[in-house]
């Protein structure tokens, strides 16, 4: 039984029935190419975005008219997946809150789309709208929290020269986060010039990646400029609605962003889980595959 073929002709009704916006498709699952092709064919007059973390297939799509989302090349679950490119799709305003979605996916070694999800973008992926009581230089860059996300989700799956490693990113409301923390060690970006030190620079990537082993957080402003790394917060409140059993890590993040309008991005060391923080809550939590170090085929996994 061709379940892939199933799934898809069966997505295109559930998104009618369901008035969904889009069919969000994970392009590397699909056996081949032309499949894909035959899908957005049959799919004409429905909205669909097609997900990859493959450069090569990014632009490729890119250069027909399907809307394409770029995700990091990393390992994650099924939901993970969908999750990321739900947040990137919302940074890019290919999304909005509100919006219905069919999500199709799988997992890429097993070359079959296995899952559909219903999905409805509601209040969890508030990270881009501004609060009442936001102040100033609360807002966030998309494209910032973007590459932050992009280089926590790989930190997260792969840790660094094969350890695990654990960090906080705080974007936004600098000032205030600034008052309600103190500097573990001495700031590494202390001292170099504004056009050197801002995350969005493809060239910091990888600094950043290397001092992500320093104890604390990094204090990113909503446009990418790295004021300080190293840094230990100390949050005057601390989030409501907290799962049980947080380590101090996460509840430090949680922390800040109920004392402040920050969103904090906290990477676990212990599961690799990446969790973006605002207002005190847990907005979303996105899961690594495996355990770092182990090997898997990437059949069956969640
Ligand atoms: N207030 C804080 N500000 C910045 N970093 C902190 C703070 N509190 C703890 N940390 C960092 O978190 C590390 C791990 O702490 P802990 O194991 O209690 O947290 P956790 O939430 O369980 O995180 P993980 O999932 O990474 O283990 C500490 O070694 C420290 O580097």
């Amino acid at each position: 039984m061709d379940v892939t073929k199933k799934i898809l002709r069966n997505a295109l009704g559930m998104a009618r029935a369901l008035k969904a916006r889009a069919i969000l498709v994970y392009a590397d699952v699909f056996a081949g190419v032309a499949e894909l092709a035959a899908f957005l064919e049959e799919s004409a007059g429905q909205m669909v975005v097609v997900v990859t973390r493959e450069r090569e297939t990014y632009q490729r799509l890119k250069e027909t008219s399907a809307q394409v989302i770029l995700v990091p090349a990393v390992r994650l679950t099924r939901l993970g997946q969908i999750k990321i490119a739900v947040l990137l799709g919302l940074s890019r305003s290919i999304f909005e809150q509100g919006d219905r979605l069919i999500c199709l996916t799988g997992i890429s070694a097993d070359q079959a789309v296995d899952t559909m999800v219903f999905l409805e973008v509601g209040e969890e992926y508030e990270i881009f709208s501004m609060g009442e009581h936001d102040g100033e230089g609360a807002q966030v860059n998309p494209l910032v929290f973007e590459r932050v996300l992009d280089i926590a989700v790989a930190l997260g799956s792969q840790g660094r020269e094969g350890k695990p490693v654990g960090t906080i990113f705080v974007l936004g409301d600098t000032e205030n986060v600034l008052t309600h923390s103190t500097p573990l060690v001495l700031n590494p970006f202390h001292g170099h010039s504004e056009e050197k030190r801002n995350v969005l620079d493809p060239a910091l990537t990888e600094t950043v990646k290397e001092f992500s082993a320093i104890d604390g957080a990094f204090v990113i402003r909503g446009d990418g400029l790295i004021e300080a790394a190293g840094v230990y917060l100390k949050p005057s409140e601390f989030g409501e609605q907290l799962p049980w059993g947080l380590g101090t890590r996460h509840k430090s993040a949680a922390g800040i962003t109920a004392t402040t309008s920050a969103v904090a991005v906290a990477v676990s060391a212990s599961t690799g889980t990446v969790t973006v923080f605002r207002n005190g809550k847990i907005l979303i939590e996105v899961e690594r595959l495996k355990p770092i170090g182990s090997i898997s085929t990437g059949k069956g996994e969640a």
